[in-house]
């Protein structure tokens, strides 16, 4: 039997993918050294386009390597993710890109120091870009709370979830030629960690005096930025008292970030009545 038929008839060991991604991550070629921060908002597109009330987008599918939905705006340069991943599905054939995409989300948030997520596979590949979902499903950075509300509620979340999600910004950065906003959010964005929270409530945040699009930075340094969505978090009541919470306690928006993730990755998938539940632990294998 060629060695590609018996991989493929082998059980798969999802540890040994895990592993493969995680060995992936680091490039001190790439943005700040790894791609860990580009695999977290490819899972977190893919699963964002989620609607519960027709039960349409979400992580099934993997719809995003079709037309239209590789091209909406707001997946602008997740190619980058996706072209990563491509090696190791062909390495492991019998996964399918919705779980590696969403397994690449987990990796990439435990070897960056985030919390352990659990993580169910399950999810099955659309066959046509006929399960693409319409644009406009993912949030947009120019708007404010009210936005936010509407994207994530369609989702299913609550405004404590909503929190404990931006928390990601604690990792990667902004790039003109993909959004148009420029700049890291913290100042260590490859390490998962409260500090997307600590400084929105540290800093004075000032209008960045440029020709691009309205983002604030830090008027201490000019060197961090922040969305208006993000600055959102901290001009609506509610929502700032969980970026207090989380800035106050590090453990408590691991907690809670790891269920919300979780929540996130497995919105809309029918998973298989006997779909395990699995932790990774890279020492493993
Ligand atoms: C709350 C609403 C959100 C808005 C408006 C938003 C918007 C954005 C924008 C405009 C970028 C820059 C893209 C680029 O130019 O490369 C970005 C990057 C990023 N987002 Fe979000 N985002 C949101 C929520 C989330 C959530 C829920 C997650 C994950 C759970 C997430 C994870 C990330 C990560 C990791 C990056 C950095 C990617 C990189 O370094 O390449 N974001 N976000
Ligand atoms: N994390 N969210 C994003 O990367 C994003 C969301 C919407 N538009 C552009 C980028």
């Amino acid at each position: 039997m060629r060695a590609d038929a018996a991989r493929a008839a082998k059980p798969l060991n999802y540890q040994e993918v895990y592993n493969a991604i995680a060995e992936a991550l680091d490039n001190s070629d790439y943005d700040d050294g790894s791609y860990g921060p580009v695999l977290v908002r490819l899972a977190w597109h893919a699963a964002g386009t989620y609607d519960k009330n027709t039960g349409t987008g979400g992580s099934n599918g993997a719809t995003m390597r079709f037309n239209p939905e590789s091209a909406h705006g707001a997946n602008a340069g997740l190619s980058v993710a996706r072209d990563l991943l491509e090696p190791i599905k062909k390495r492991f054939p019998q996964i399918s890109y919705s779980d590696l995409w969403s397994l690449a989300g987990v990796v990439a948030i435990q070897e960056m120091g985030g919390p352990t997520i659990p993580w169910r596979p399950g999810r099955k590949d659309a066959d046509t870009s006929a399960a693409c979902t319409p644009d406009g499903r993912l949030p947009d950075a120019s708007q404010a709370h009210d936005h936010l509300r509407n994207i994530f509620y369609r989702m299913g979340f609550n405004d404590q979830e909503i929190v404990a999600l931006a928390g990601a910004h604690a990792l990667g950065r902004c790039h003109t030629d993909r959004s148009g906003y420029e700049g890291p959010w913290t100042f260590s964005p490859t390490t998962f960690s409260n500090s997307y929270f600590k400084l929105l409530l540290s800093e004075r945040w000032v209008d960045k005096k440029w020709s691009g699009p309205k983002q604030a930075v830090d008027k201490a340094t000019g060197s961090l930025m922040m969305l208006p969505a993000d600055l959102a978090l901290i001009n609506d009541r509610v929502f700032k008292k969980h970026v207090a919470e989380y800035a106050k306690d590090e453990n408590k928006f691991f907690a809670d970030f790891a269920a919300a993730f979780k929540k996130l990755e497995e919105l809309g998938v029918p998973f298989p009545e006997n779909a395990p539940t699995l932790t990774f632990n890279r020492a493993a294998a």
